[in-house]
């Protein structure tokens, strides 16, 4: 679709909007109704060190998956806003002990000096499975974001040779729309998976 002709601000509002309005029982039923399919993934299953969002103003709560990671010794990192850079995310390892802040969009993360020493992150790249959050997607697994380009940015080096992590975008089966607008900028998704059904790229 020609993303000139296209209002992006307008349909992320009604998206975030409708997600918003879903109540405490739809969001519990969503998140493990998600968690479900999920785990059922082999993108998941053979996963050695993934990543997640913490979720706020209604997106889909992908955190019910936690403890089967901690049983399978799986290593789980979180987005942390990327001090003194451009819009883009370091990839913070998040456990119990992880010490928090709320960034300036009012998300958790783990601290600045916690994500500052090396050790404690990975490049996006060294990640083998990232749960990325929509506010969109149609049934080609495009996807439309808080509109920050932060994930973009991040996963710019997907377009290059190397290493590729698999990418599953996750979001309530109401965000979905029936076409979206592909970005030079944006990096195709694996797949989306919905509390109600799984997408591939296609
Ligand atoms: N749970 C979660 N964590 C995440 C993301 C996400 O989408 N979900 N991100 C994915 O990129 C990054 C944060 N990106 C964000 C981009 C824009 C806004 C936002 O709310 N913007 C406000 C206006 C700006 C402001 O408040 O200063 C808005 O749109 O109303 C929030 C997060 C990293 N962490
Ligand atoms: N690799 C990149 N380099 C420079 N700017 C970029 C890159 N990727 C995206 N951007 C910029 O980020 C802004 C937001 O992009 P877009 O509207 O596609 O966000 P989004 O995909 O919804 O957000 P997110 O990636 O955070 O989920 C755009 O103005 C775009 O120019």
């Amino acid at each position: 679709m020609d993303a000139d002709r296209f209002d992006k601000p307008a349909l992320r509002r009604e998206l975030r909007r409708k997600r918003r309005a879903l109540s405490d029982a739809q969001q519990q039923t969503a998140a493990i109704s998600l968690c479900q399919r999920l785990k059922r993934l082999p993108e998941l299953q053979r996963a050695r060190r993934v990543s997640l969002y913490l979720p706020v103003s209604g997106e889909i709560d992908p955190t019910p998956l936690l403890p089967w990671f901690e049983k399978r010794r799986v290593a789980v990192y979180l987005p942390v806003l990327r001090p003194l850079s451009d819009n883009s995310l370091w990839f913070v390892r998040f456990d119990v002990d992880t010490p928090m802040v709320e960034n300036r969009f009012g998300i958790r993360e783990p601290c600045t000096r916690f994500a500052a020493q090396r050790g404690n992150r990975l490049p996006a790249w060294a990640l083998d499975t990232l749960i990325v959050p929509l506010v969109g997607f149609d049934a080609r697994a495009n996807r439309m974001g808080m509109g920050g380009g932060f994930y973009d940015r991040t996963l710019a080096f997907m377009k290059g040779n190397g290493p590729k992590p698999r990418l599953i975008g996750v979001a309530h089966a109401c965000q979905q729309v029936s076409e979206l607008p592909v970005e030079p900028w944006d990096i195709p998704l694996d797949m989306v998976v919905s509390d109600r059904t799984c997408w591939p790229r296609r």
